[in-house]
């Protein structure tokens, strides 16, 4: 049976060998850290401050009927502050911090790892209200029986992960102890530590824009002793290092710290932030993080493609944010717009958003001149949306007012159709995109030089926000429809709580 572990042969460690068990839960309220220690991810700390107030005054909550939510996924690439993010949410609430990492568990022998997390838990009720935080919470949380073929210990994370959901469970609504877990792959996680009452929310921590990167340098040039003023600094070793984390930056800083030193040097200048800046990309290229400056050219045009796209299309959802930072999980781009599965929708809508999700694609074609592999994943959706339009919505009047109920990975009907039917479906499919496509490339062309500025601007910004695109294509010009995001952020949402908003800074 696996799950035995260090019995399978490997470096002979032998049954009774207690050998690698070094997991501890750590307690670290001597140094506390605050929102302030966190820069550059100011959306997420607006999210999570939802917690801290929970955890600051419980009672209001409870007297109001309110369950307290009960945890929280930090999702984002690694170095970006996840664990930063959760030991600021205990120092700012005032509550300890009880800290494992889910790679912990992977070395230790069958039935510990279930025990640990009894033990975990039991500790963090002892001083609630209390905040745990399971890093790497993908070793032990990834979905049951999808094991990978070359890892062992399968049964006991799987133990391991049905304590964890226990406790969770266990809590009654009186524990007033919030788990928080990070992870870069919340696809991988079993469904049921997604489920309400458990991680039900999700806080992305992205790689920081260039303010960001300047906000987080400054927090790290404050210990250094430069031969400038600080704001010299940030701001030019902000531009030079695109892609860089937090915890890329803070090795920055310290690595040409050392580099002055070892060169005999009293005070840390510029061209030692260079060459550590040089050997850091080094081990980026390694990692294959680097984005090149073609590339960033290239995917700064598609987002502003979808940008103005959605600007200019009346039932799209126009872009909140757009930015050419690359995220963790391999996607360049990052255009946030949420279809929402369950929402109707007119055939209207669907064929704008059809058109806007191909804007990225149309606008490489029109003003680069050349298209690239980027629009893989629109098109990927573009197909499956056509389907369901042809197929399952009852829009084309080829086929008629049939639905064919879509399979799972949405692209083909699981109910049998002759094959005729099949091939005006596909050709219907075809059709449809083939005039969006059309529809797009000619909006992008009357559009042409505002999509060329806001490509121009998001290669300067890296992110773009809603006053940035209405300084370049004007207000849009049609009212944003009732109910969607975009409403929802014209209208705006005010946090009621001033005070706590001023001290995310
Ligand atoms: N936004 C930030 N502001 C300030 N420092 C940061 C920030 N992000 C990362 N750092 C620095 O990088 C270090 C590592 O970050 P942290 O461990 O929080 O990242 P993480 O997202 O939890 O990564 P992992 O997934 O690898 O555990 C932090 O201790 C801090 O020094
Ligand atoms: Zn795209």
């Amino acid at each position: 049976k696996p799950g035995v572990g260090g019995f399978n042969g490997n470096g002979g460690r032998g049954i009774f060998d207690t050998g690698k068990t070094h997991f501890k839960v750590r307690n670290e309220m001597d140094k506390k850290i605050y929102f302030k220690d966190v820069a550059g991810c100011d959306e997420a700390k607006q999210e999570i401050m939802e917690f801290v107030h929970f955890l600051k005054y419980p009672q209001k909550y409870k007297e109001l009927g309110a369950k307290i939510p009960r945890g929280a996924l930090l999702v984002g690439p690694p170095g970006t502050g996840k664990t930063l993010l959760a030991k600021a949410t205990a120092g700012q609430s005032g509550v300890p911090f009880l800290s494992i990492s889910g790679s912990d568990f992977m070395e230790v022998f069958t039935g510990v790892g279930p025990s640990r997390v009894r033990s975990l838990f039991q500790e963090a009720r002892q001083c609630a209200p209390s905040i745990i935080f399971i890093d790497e919470i993908d070793a032990i949380g990834r979905a049951r029986g999808r094991e990978g073929m070359f890892s062992s210990g399968g049964g006991e994370r799987e133990n391991t992960l049905n304590q964890l959901l226990v406790e969770m469970d266990g809590f009654g609504t009186t524990a007033d102890v919030v788990v928080l877990a990070g992870t870069n792959r919340p696809d991988i996680l079993d469904d049921a530590l997604l489920r309400p009452g458990r991680f039900d929310r999700q806080i992305s921590i992205d790689i920081p824009d260039i303010n960001g990167r300047e906000q987080i340098f400054q927090i790290y040039l404050k210990n250094i002793k430069l031969d400038n003023e600080p704001s010299f600094f940030s701001q030019r070793l902000a531009a030079l290092t695109p892609g860089f984390t937090g915890a890329d930056i803070a090795n920055v800083c310290n690595e040409a710290a050392l580099i002055a030193g070892r060169s005999n040097q009293a005070v840390v200048k510029m061209e030692h932030f260079d060459s550590a800046i040089d050997r850091i990309i080094g081990g980026l290229e390694k990692r294959n993080k680097v984005v090149s400056k073609i590339e960033r050219r290239i995917v700064a045009y598609h987002e502003s493609g979808h940008v103005v796209a959605g600007w200019f299309l009346e039932y799209a959802e126009p872009l909140l944010k757009v930015t050419i930072i690359p995220r963790g999980t391999g996607a360049l781009g990052f255009s946030q717009y949420v279809p929402n599965d369950n929402r109707l929708m007119t055939k209207g809508q669907l064929l704008d958003m059809t058109c806007m999700t191909l804007g990225g694609r149309a606008a490489e074609q029109v003003l680069l001149g050349s298209i690239s592999t980027g629009a893989q994943d629109d098109l990927e959706k573009v197909t499956k949306m056509a389907y369901a339009q042809v197929a399952v919505y009852g829009f084309s009047d080829k086929v008629g007012l049939l639905s064919f109920p879509q399979r799972d990975d949405g692209y083909s009907m699981s109910k049998p159709y002759s094959n005729k039917t099949g091939n005006l479906i596909d050709t219907e499919v075809r059709e449809l995109v083939r005039t969006a496509y059309q529809r797009t490339v000619q909006l992008i062309e009357e559009h042409k030089e505002q999509v060329a500025e806001i490509a121009e601007l998001l290669l300067e910004k890296e992110t773009l926000h809603q006053e940035d695109m209405v300084s370049v294509l004007g207000e849009r010009p049609f009212k944003p429809a009732e109910g969607t995001n975009y409403d929802r952020y014209m209208h705006g949402f005010v946090d009621e709580d001033e005070e706590e908003q001023q001290s995310v800074g």
